[in-house]
């Protein structure tokens, strides 16, 4: 008796544990993409590049590790699965006992045709619901308050939405909804004139239904590149562009006001993390969350330490003089030697750079090995949303605009070496440059 009891409670718990599990895919792209990140991409995959002091997606995966029920979470993207992403992916796992694996597209296949092809994984095991997540957002990710809107009304599309500016919203997905339902009734992507404040954050939460609507548009894709085979051609196999889905243009658009998207609209902290800059801004908002999600990240003023001003993370290997001043909003990388009398403030200083004795980097991205000498002054411009605009967020345009560099945050590239004593404002320094004079508003190749 006592052992058909336990046999029933082991049985109701895995039913349990089945009814509930999820997973999450995170989008990570590929090569061709983060241009705007450059130069600062050549080196490590822009989803692996330090944002407050760990990796971009680690705030993802942190995120999705939190939900109850998470079974799985799976990277999919175009990279070659190269050393840097393998270690970071055996980290993760351990860190957060999970499985979390990488599935490689072999061409790059948009934002809806990897989790098309790769639609067996996603679903084994029955999953109650999955998480989709661009790997370039920063977010508090809400994905639990998501998930209670999934369950109180379960549709095959949750969008998470915010609200931006008119001029900012053309520059997103765009969605109109009904705010009684939250029904999405009209969506377009990134339109040329305004259509609604309510923009879309890239991240989803779609039911296994979801990918029936991938499954028609790959059908639709196939037919159409049949028909624009030449003549005489073998057209029985797979048309190889039919796997390309734009999730945005094929999906969502295509549903919308059909009862199948909804909106769960989010006042949480939001950017996008497409240029450098945005990653700066990026980091500033996640060491503000540390506050409440992980203050033993942030750095404390202690006896015989450096001083601290706001919210500064510095990683357990640095090695930062006492006299130095560090914050708001810095971060600091594994093996970093800050000098003496050092002054950095709203700056990414990344794994093995050395700041020498009285340097000030403001407004800064200092790349991985590089050093900056004596004395030298490294500047670049803030250009962070419009603090008097609660719906302002991070531009991210073109570092040029009528053939001038915009004034922007100053980037070194890796093992970049600036001599003593020298000025550099508002450039981009190409890695392995050494510097041997000031410059102001330059791309130094
Ligand atoms: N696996 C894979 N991922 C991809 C591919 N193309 C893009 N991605 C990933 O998909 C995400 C979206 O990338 P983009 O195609 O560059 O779109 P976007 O300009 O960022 O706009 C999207 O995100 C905005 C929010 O940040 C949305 O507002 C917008 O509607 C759209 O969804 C990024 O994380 C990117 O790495 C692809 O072919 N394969």
């Amino acid at each position: 008796m006592r052992t058909s009891v336990t046999l029933l409670g082991f049985i109701l718990r895995i039913a349990v544990a089945v009814a509930t599990m999820l997973k999450a895919v995170i989008l990570i792209g590929g090569p061709q993409k983060g241009t705007r990140f450059r130069p600062l991409s050549f080196e490590v995959p822009k989803p692996l590049f330090p944002v407050a002091g760990v990796p971009m997606i680690q705030h993802h995966i942190e995120a999705c590790a939190q939900v109850p029920g998470m079974q799985e979470i799976l990277l999919i993207g175009f990279y070659q699965p190269d050393e840097p992403l393998t270690r970071f992916l055996e980290a993760a796992q351990q860190e957060f006992n999970l499985p979390i694996r990488y599935l490689q597209e072999f061409v790059p296949l948009g934002t809806g045709g990897g989790l098309y092809h790769f639609r067996d994984q996603i679903l084994a095991g029955g999953p109650e619901a999955f998480f989709v997540l661009n790997a370039d957002v920063c977010s508090d990710f809400p994905l639990s308050a998501m998930l209670d809107a999934y369950r109180h009304q379960p549709h095959p599309f949750l969008l998470l939405g915010t609200t931006a500016n008119r001029t900012q919203s053309l520059n997103y997905g765009c969605i109109v909804e009904n705010p009684q339902t939250h029904e999405v009734l009209h969506y377009v992507e990134k339109p040329s004139t305004f259509v609604s404040d309510v923009i879309n954050c890239g991240i989803y939460l779609f039911s296994p239904e979801a990918l029936k609507p991938l499954r028609d548009v790959f059908q639709r894709n196939q037919q159409d590149g049949q028909l624009c085979l030449p003549l005489g051609e073998d057209s029985s196999g797979l048309w190889p562009g039919a796997g390309t889905i734009r999730l945005e243009q094929d999906v969502f658009s295509a549903l919308a006001g059909q009862g199948q998207i909804y909106v769960h609209l989010t006042d949480g902290i939001w950017s996008q993390i497409k240029s450098a800059g945005s990653a700066l801004y990026a980091s500033r908002l996640y060491l503000g969350q540390y506050q409440l999600t992980h203050p033993e990240r942030l750095a404390k003023h202690a006896p015989g330490g450096p001083r601290i001003r706001g919210n500064v993370y510095i990683h357990p290997t640095a090695k930062v003089a006492p006299s130095a001043v560090l914050g708001p909003n810095v971060s600091i990388g594994e093996g970093v030697t800050v000098g003496e009398g050092v002054r950095l403030r709203e700056s990414i200083v990344l794994h093995g750079a050395m700041l020498q004795e009285h340097t000030c980097v403001l407004h800064t991205i200092v790349g991985w090995g590089s050093t900056v000498g004596r004395w030298a002054r490294v500047e670049g411009t803030p250009n962070d949303p419009n603090p008097n605009d609660p719906r302002a967020h991070m531009d991210s345009e073109s570092l040029f605009k009528d053939g001038k560099l915009l004034p922007a945050i100053t980037i070194l590239g890796c093992r970049v070496r600036i001599p003593a004593e020298v000025l550099i404002l508002n450039s981009i320094v190409l890695p392995h440059k050494e510097l041997s004079r000031s410059f102001t508003n330059q791309i130094i190749l």
